[in-house]
């Protein structure tokens, strides 16, 4: 299966359940496995048949910095739901991670997968 990938894609936004979280923005990291037949794009050397990171990081950025969010949960499905709704990808692997959020461990996080 191809894939187009986005990788620790940084979003700054308001985050968490803790009253302390709503009144500051923390990062979030997130890696995208989305599913996408890039032979067309490849053969025509054409943007028109990519699946375009850029395009989809910029809206996932917007779309994660709307409002305030608590579970790291809740953003995994936003955006699972959004790159298979609004850019035509059948199947999305995502994974959100929030660095500093636990003293000691580098990061926490949350992968699920959606589609087929
Ligand atoms: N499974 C989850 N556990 C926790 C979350 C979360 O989003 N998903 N969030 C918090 C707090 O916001 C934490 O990040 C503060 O350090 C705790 N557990």
């Amino acid at each position: 299966m191809d894939k187009v990938l986005i990788r620790r894609l940084r979003v700054d936004t308001i985050i968490g359940i803790y009253e302390w979280e709503k009144q500051l923005h923390q990062s979030l990291l997130l890696d995208l496995d989305m599913a996408w037949d890039n032979k067309l794009a490849a053969i025509h050397d054409d943007y028109q048949h990519a699946l375009c990171y850029e395009t989809v990081s910029n809206r996932l950025t917007a779309l994660i910095t709307e409002k305030p969010i608590e579970l790291i949960e809740t953003v995994a499905e936003m955006v699972a739901d959004c790159v298979m709704t609004e850019f035509n990808v059948p199947w999305v692997r995502v994974r959100v991670m929030k660095p500093g959020a636990v003293p000691h461990a580098d990061a926490v996080g949350v992968e699920i997968e959606r589609g087929q």
